[in-house]
């Protein structure tokens, strides 16, 4: 199989290629790399014999592919997918960006939750795979088993994003806030005697100060955190938050008869793992042992944490998940509005699970159909 990538050195992509380093996905495909910025330049040497790297937008050189893995973003699929399609291209395009995760001629893949409608999709002939949100990824990579149980009437998803959802410069514009922010009270920070309100005022002076950096979020996250995340719909729901639902019942190929999903989206300043608090209302009562079994065996990477504060600050962190594979769900009890009531909190890699890995996997499944 002859296999495109596009936009395999960005922050996405390069988490990509490691994985697929690490699974030794190379070995038995024909990899070609493209480049929208530097054409003819060097290939990654991820096997011998790679040749230079190709215009992104060469339709001619797009054409001699039987797969196209692309994580350069929205734009670059707006621009090239339809001309591509157009010319007769008829081999499969696998896709990081949001453009066609809901045209209908699309399937949204993350196979440990939803290899039935995957493989049902490769069987009607589907040739466009795409990854879905990080954010709803990662909620069904945790609680998968309640869905797969059909246990789930609604749910509200709370979240907690982390900076790299909105990419690497906006990453690096997190720690130069943090940095700001120490910077504003170093002297005051060495002195034990300093009057801890004076730090605070100092450090909102320096927040609200036209020379702290913001040019990316638009606004202070250290020491702060943002209540909105993507574009604002009609509804005045984020479009974000639109996506928990919309996403969600694509991917468990229940799009005709929803659970209802919807939340409040905010970013915080972790780095790259995605935290949520659900709200689950259970269409019936389930013992919490049950429930905790189901989450567990719903996939390998699923792991449930037990609600113990030490467990949990220990093992339901970012910093605890960030890097891994391991989608950990705790804080697991029945609320007081009553026994259907559950509450949990997952935390997830956004740029694994929410990003990299569905598409890795959804190569293998396809070369393997
Ligand atoms: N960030 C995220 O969490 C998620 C992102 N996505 C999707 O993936 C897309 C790509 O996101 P992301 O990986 O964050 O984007 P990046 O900005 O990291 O990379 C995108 C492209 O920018 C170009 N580029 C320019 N300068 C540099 C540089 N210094 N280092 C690396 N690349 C550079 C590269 O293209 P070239 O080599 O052609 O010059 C690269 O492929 C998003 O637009 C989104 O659609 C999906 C899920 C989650
Ligand atoms: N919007 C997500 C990241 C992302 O790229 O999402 P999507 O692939 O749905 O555009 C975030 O900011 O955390």
């Amino acid at each position: 199989m002859k296999v495109g990538f596009i936009g395999w050195r960005g922050m996405v992509g390069s988490v990509l290629m490691e994985r697929m380093q690490a699974e030794n996905d190379f070995a038995d495909i024909e990899p070609v790399f493209f480049s929208t910025s530097n054409a003819g330049g060097k290939a990654p040497a991820v096997v011998d014999g790679v040749p230079p790297l190709k215009d992104a937008f060469d339709l001619d050189a797009l054409k001699a592919l039987d797969a196209i893995v692309t994580c350069q973003g929205g734009d670059y699929t707006t621009e090239v997918f339809g001309k591509l399609r157009d010319s007769g291209w008829k081999g499969y395009w696998i896709d990081a960006a949001s453009t066609l995760r809901m045209a209908d001629d699309a399937a949204l893949v993350l196979d440990p939750v939803n290899l039935d409608v995957i493989k049902d999709s490769i069987a009607k002939g589907v040739k466009n795979y795409v990854g879905g949100n990080c954010t709803v990824s990662l909620m069904l990579m945790g609680l998968g088993g309640l869905f797969q149980n059909n246990l789930v009437e609604w749910a509200t998803s709370m979240t907690y994003q982390a900076a790299s959802g909105a990419g690497a410069q906006n990453m690096r514009e997190l720690l130069n806030q943090m940095g700001g922010l120490r910077d504003s009270v170093a002297s005051e920070l060495e002195d034990p005697a300093s009057a801890i309100l004076d730090i605070d005022r100092k450090v909102a002076a320096a927040m609200r100060s036209d020379d702290f950096p913001t040019d990316q979020f638009g606004a202070p996250l250290a020491g702060s955190l943002l209540p909105f995340i993507d574009k604002q719909l009609d509804n005045r729901q984020s479009k974000e938050e639109w996506k928990g639902h919309v996403e969600t019942n694509k991917i468990l190929g229940r799009s005709d008869n929803p659970v209802p999903i919807d939340g409040l989206c905010v970013r915080i300043g972790s780095m790259r793992c995605h935290s949520q608090a659900l709200t689950i209302k259970l269409n019936k009562d389930v013992p919490l042992d049950e429930i905790e079994s189901m989450l567990a065996e719903a996939n390998q990477w699923a792991k449930v944490v037990p609600n113990e504060r030490e467990a949990t600050l220990r093992d339901l962190t970012p910093t605890a998940v960030t890097g891994t594979l391991t989608v950990p769900v705790g804080r697991l009890r029945k609320m007081n509005m009553g026994s259907q009531y559950l509450s949990a909190f997952t935390v997830g890699d956004q740029l694994l699970w929410g990003a990299a890995e569905p598409l890795r996997r959804v190569l293998r499944i396809l070369k393997e159909a």
